[in-house]
């Protein structure tokens, strides 16, 4: 294979055989997973089922994985939570910058805020802002860092409603317009199949379902709904 088809077809993240246990018990069961490099992802599972858990692993921040199996990730990582994680005793382009340097951060700073909708916000607090305005930073925060691969552990969680269809479509237009890989974690069936290319369900510690999300194909937004519902073993008309 030629390099550089051999950098195309690469995946983002290689996952072979991770496993991690908390008290004995095994929460991820050799789980094998391929990211492709762009591709953006949606995680699905139950509650307690592993999720956050695997973000973590991928992320690099939970040591407790280490030697359970191998892990190809890439080197520029960044991750949001379901709260911004903002430091609350500094302003919004500062908190942006947290930790970055280089004479042309500041100007990337505000192009990142300017970018999520926060143009002109940058010396407001971090209380001064919703609830969205503050998830809206916190993706300035890693956008600015030209993340290759975006880890995102329910970042829509405590919005509103109506304010997490403005931040799916703000989530989508960033990927589309700088393309990292994107792994989304959610308990939104509707989220994950309104955003992603392929929703994976977690069970039993291992990837369970792993479907491809084609939007241009004959399946209708219901049709993979019911698919992925039926392998999380819900059915809508039990209580
Ligand atoms: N640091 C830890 N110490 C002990 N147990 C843990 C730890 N982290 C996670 N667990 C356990 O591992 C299991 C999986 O947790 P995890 O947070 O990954 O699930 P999840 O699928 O993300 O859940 P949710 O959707 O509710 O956020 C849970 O039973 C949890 O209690």
């Amino acid at each position: 294979m030629a390099p550089h088809t051999e950098q195309l077809t690469r995946p983002a993240v290689r996952l072979r055989g991770l496993t991690r246990s908390f008290e004995g018990r095994t929460v991820l069961d050799g789980v094998d997973l391929d990211l492709p490099a762009g591709q953006f992802t949606a995680l699905l599972g139950h509650s307690g089922s592993g999720k956050s858990t695997l973000l973590r692993a991928i992320a690099g921040i939970d040591h407790g994985v280490a030697g359970s199996g191998t892990l190809t990730a890439p080197e520029r990582v960044s991750v949001v939570f379901q709260d911004s994680r903002l430091l609350p005793w500094r302003r919004v382009l500062p908190n942006v910058l947290l930790g970055l340097d280089g004479k042309d951060a500041e100007e990337r700073g505000r192009a990142a805020l300017a970018e999520v909708g926060l143009g002109g916000r940058e010396r407001a607090w971090p209380s001064e802002l919703s609830g969205g305005e503050q998830q809206r930073a916190a993706l300035a925060r890693s956008l600015v860092r030209e993340p290759e691969l975006l880890l995102a552990d329910e970042p829509f969680g405590a919005l509103d409603a109506l304010t997490r269809i403005r931040m799916h479509a703000l989530l989508r237009q960033l990927w589309e317009r700088h393309r990292p890989s994107v792994l989304l974690v959610t308990h939104d069936v509707d989220e994950a199949i309104a955003l992603a290319e392929r929703v994976l369900v977690l069970e039993d510690g291992r990837i369970g379902l792993d479907l491809t999300i084609d939007r241009e194909g004959p399946h209708s937004h219901g049709a993979y709904r019911s698919r992925l519902l039926k392998a999380l073993g819900v059915t809508e008309d039990t209580p």
